[in-house]
């Protein structure tokens, strides 16, 4: 196998929306997230620590899907490895020269990855304007930047191996007590707890983008909001405490039902001999720390993932079904003698 791209992080995310002012409202008013460009057909959006052109694009479509994830690599070499790489796996492969992509990005390559996921790999980006201190133009959620995607796959030991290949780490995982028994897995190539989470289930779907906060009074702050303006339907998760990652939480959904995390404070990854944390899924504090319920539409609902010629991809079930683990935080919790 030739050489992985070396990828540096999870670096912007292309979905379809079908209302582009629904959409505005929603990732620019209410996530406070900053305009770095934005026409008739689509909006470049950016956390007030980012410090390239975009981490979010939001494109008008009939369907609302996930066009890309996009990781960047750290040097132009690695877009040409990235191209030998998914060719020698025999996946969609195409180049896309710098100009004809995204706006603000350069020269890449776009595959549809081992897991049905479309993922573009690239280099050179467009800067943005430093707004860590513009406080005056922090606003509602106060998103500072986009942290990790999660993708819906039927085969988490197949996926899990498929990142190991890119030489992603594995910071923690859902295990259950047979052999390849793995519901989900949390992989990193930046030193945080994730850039790609797994979750079993039927796919390939994104299930969400985590969008991070510097604090957890933001998190609570933008359930506020959305309760204040008779929005609490967008709210669909939490707030609360994850077990796994230890971040704080509050799950949105956007206008088209995309899935939206916000999220704040895990942990460094960075060592060398990091050891993966392992939970169990009868654990009732893995996916809420305090075992409160998950919403069955968090377990069933995700965004459809389209070709690289931009259509809908057809669905795999899986052979697992965490939300059947009806204790604690996954339903109605059974209280377990003290
Ligand atoms: O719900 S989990 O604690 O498994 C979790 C941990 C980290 C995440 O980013 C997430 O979306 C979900
Ligand atoms: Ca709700
Ligand atoms: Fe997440």
């Amino acid at each position: 196998m030739s050489t992985a791209p070396d990828v540096i992080r999870s670096a912007y995310v292309q979905l379809t929306v079908t209302d582009l002012a629904a959409s505005r409202w929603f990732w620019v008013d209410m996530l406070g997230m900053h305009v770095q460009y934005e026409d008739e057909d689509a909006l470049y959006l950016r956390g007030s620590d980012e410090l390239t052109h975009h981490s979010v694009v939001l494109r008008t479509a009939s369907v609302a899907a996930l066009d890309h994830l996009a990781y960047r690599v750290r040097t132009p070499e690695d877009v040409d490895r990235a191209e030998k790489f998914f060719t020698e796996l025999d996946r969609p492969v195409r180049r896309v020269p710098a100009g004809s992509g995204t706006r603000g990005v350069g020269d890449a390559v776009r595959v549809v990855d081992p897991l049905g996921i479309p993922v573009e790999f690239f280099h050179d980006i467009a800067r943005g304007e430093r707004l860590i201190q513009r406080y005056d133009l922090h606003r509602g959620a106060q998103i500072a930047r986009l942290d990790h995607y999660n993708i819906c796959t039927p085969d988490i030991p197949a996926a899990y191996e498929y990142y190991q290949s890119l030489g992603f780490g594995c910071s923690e995982t859902i295990e259950g007590d047979g052999e390849r028994e793995l519901y989900a897995a949390w992989m990193f190539r930046k030193p945080t707890v994730h850039d790609v989470a797994l979750t079993h289930g039927p796919g390939p779907y994104l299930h969400h983008i985590g969008m991070a906060t510097h604090e957890s009074h933001q998190v609570l702050r933008t359930a506020d909001i959305f309760g204040a303006l008779g929005k609490e339907h967008h709210i669909e998760r939490g707030p609360g405490r994850h077990g796994v990652s230890n971040a704080f939480y509050v799950y949105l959904r956007d206008p088209d039902g995309h899935r939206v995390e916000v999220y704040t404070s895990d942990y460094f990854t960075g060592d060398p001999d990091y050891e993966t944390y392992r939970w169990n899924v009868h654990d009732d504090r893995r996916r809420d720390f305090w075992g409160n319920a998950v919403i069955e539409s968090w377990y069933k609902e995700a965004s459809p993932v389209r070709d690289l010629d931009g259509h809908l991809q057809p669905i795999a079930e899986g052979d697992l079904d965490e939300f059947s683990i009806k204790v604690g935080a996954d339903g109605l919790g059974i209280v377990k003698p003290s």
